[in-house]
């Protein structure tokens, strides 16, 4: 045993489901650092590593092994048992957050402060590790920015989720899913939902035949929507919930979303323009994070009038609108989103510039096709997996004064950071934004701009 794990000695637990499982050991651990993704580095007496759950960095605690065997490099646990607390630990406000319940927050056990400083070492340690980059050389300070608003007194939580994907369990009852299982944690209330989901009510009634229901409470109108998502085979219950609500189902065979009554669409608001969100399609979940994002972007970007500019996965075209906004009659936007419903929206979404062309398809296809071979302005805001090298080295030939980079997973962002410094872009400033509290995600917008530029 090394000085570092004298304390990682194995305390017993319950006996392991299969041979060579370790499921159910317990081990007292020193809680090492953060590590991306809701849990903290800890190692056994073997010198394996732990991702341990309801932890926090220096605390010592009993580790319960949750997933892992004797072969596996690595072992998920939870924390059942604090034996030395954190002063950054709080009571979870939530009484379905902790080990084997809810999977949706994981910093519950966390002070509001304490949970950006983690998310901020977070990014912090990925933008090293796979970007190289110290955050003085990213142009961050290092904080992560509470949404306006969410800054409460002790004890209150940012009711922030305005689309709640509630999963059904046999019995009809909704809940949240439990973490990277697909059991089902019966809620009667979800302390993070917006009120516009909670009144509802969707957590009061039974959902016989269903296997999910999204809740959606637009921030931008009053309109309130759900979308169902049957059992195989199962009929759609006749929805009657607290408030007058539209409704779309899930079609089971293709995935296709179908209205069943009220509007297929959401109306939405960002930087001033009402925005049309179709039949389940993207829109961010915090109500401040379209226009926080917004901002960022455009303040990052600066742009000036007719100026060209793309808009990459742009959803429903929030971030094609604002820049057509400020380029002018002259300026040029080209969104490229690959969902067809998205795309019909950003369409109607943005009938009123002529000079904004919205192309459907994935931007790796649709981009080398548009024979573009110059343009000022680039934003992407791409799903987890970020962009991708063949991506980044197209826009990197694209000669933007300036990139504006919208990552909602720190990883895929220092990867896609890296593949931009061997094409000739450094990262001008990087801003870090909690716009998921209570969980570990975290917004990030980066402005690039080619290394001759200087800063
Ligand atoms: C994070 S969302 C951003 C949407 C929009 N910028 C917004 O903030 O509302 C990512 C978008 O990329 C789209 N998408 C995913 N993969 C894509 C691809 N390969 N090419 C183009 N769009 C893609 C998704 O449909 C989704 O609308």
């Amino acid at each position: 045993m090394t000085p570092q794990n004298k304390n990682a000695s194995p305390v017993g637990g319950e006996s392991t489901a299969q041979a060579g499982s370790l499921v159910g050991q317990e081990y007292e651990v020193e809680v090492g650092p953060v590590a991306h993704g809701g849990h903290c580095i800890a190692r056994n007496a073997d010198g394996r590593v732990l991702f341990v759950r309801h932890a926090l960095p220096g605390e010592k605690v009993v580790a319960k092994v949750t997933e892992g065997d004797t072969d596996s490099r690595f072992l998920r646990a939870d924390a059942v048992r604090v034996l030395d607390a954190s002063k950054d630990r709080v009571e979870a406000p939530c009484p379905y957050a902790g080990p084997g319940m809810c999977g949706g927050c994981d910093w519950q056990h966390a002070k509001p402060g304490a949970q950006r400083r983690l998310k901020g070492e977070v990014v912090a340690e990925q933008l090293s590790r796979l970007a190289g980059l110290t955050p003085e050389q990213a142009g961050w300070d290092g904080t992560v920015v509470p949404a306006e608003g969410d800054k409460l007194p002790a004890g209150q939580v940012p009711q922030w989720r305005t689309r709640v994907q509630y999963a059904i369990d046999e019995q009809g009852r909704a809940g949240l899913r439990k973490h990277r299982s697909h059991d089902v944690q019966p809620i009667d209330h979800c302390m993070i939902a917006a009120p516009g989901v909670t009144e509802l009510g969707i957590e009061k009634r039974e959902w016989p035949a269903m296997a999910s229901v999204e809740a959606i409470a637009a921030t931008g109108s009053n309109d309130r929507q759900v979308v169902l998502t049957p059992v195989p085979g199962g009929r759609l219950p006749l929805v009657e919930l607290d408030k007058p609500v539209s409704v779309l189902r899930v079609e089971e065979k293709d995935g296709g979303v179908h209205r069943v009554h009220g509007r297929p669409f959401v109306r939405e608001r960002s930087d001033g323009r009402t925005y049309r969100v179709g039949m389940g399609g993207f829109w961010q979940v915090h109500p401040q994070a379209a226009d926080t994002l917004v901002k960022a972007v455009m303040q990052g970007l600066m742009p000036r009038k007719g100026e060209m500019a793309l808009d990459l996965y742009c959803g429903v075209g929030i971030f094609a609108g604002a820049l057509a906004e400020r380029l002018g009659e002259t300026g040029a936007v080209l969104g490229i989103e690959a969902g067809k419903r998205a795309v019909e929206d950003a369409r109607h979404n943005l009938a009123d510039f002529p000079r904004v062309r919205i192309e459907q398809g994935k931007v790796e296809q649709v981009l080398p096709r548009t024979r573009i071979t110059e343009c000022d302005l680039i934003v992407l805001d791409p799903p987890r997996a970020g962009a991708g090298k063949q991506t980044v080295r197209h826009l990197a030939s694209l000669h933007a004064r300036r990139i504006a980079y919208v990552a909602c997973d720190p990883a895929a962002l220092a990867r896609d950071l890296a593949y931009f410094r061997d094409h000739g872009y450094r990262v001008r400033t990087l801003r870090v934004f909690d716009l998921f509290p209570m969980t570990h995600h975290v917004e990030c917008v980066a402005i690039l701009e080619p290394v001759e530029k200087g800063f």
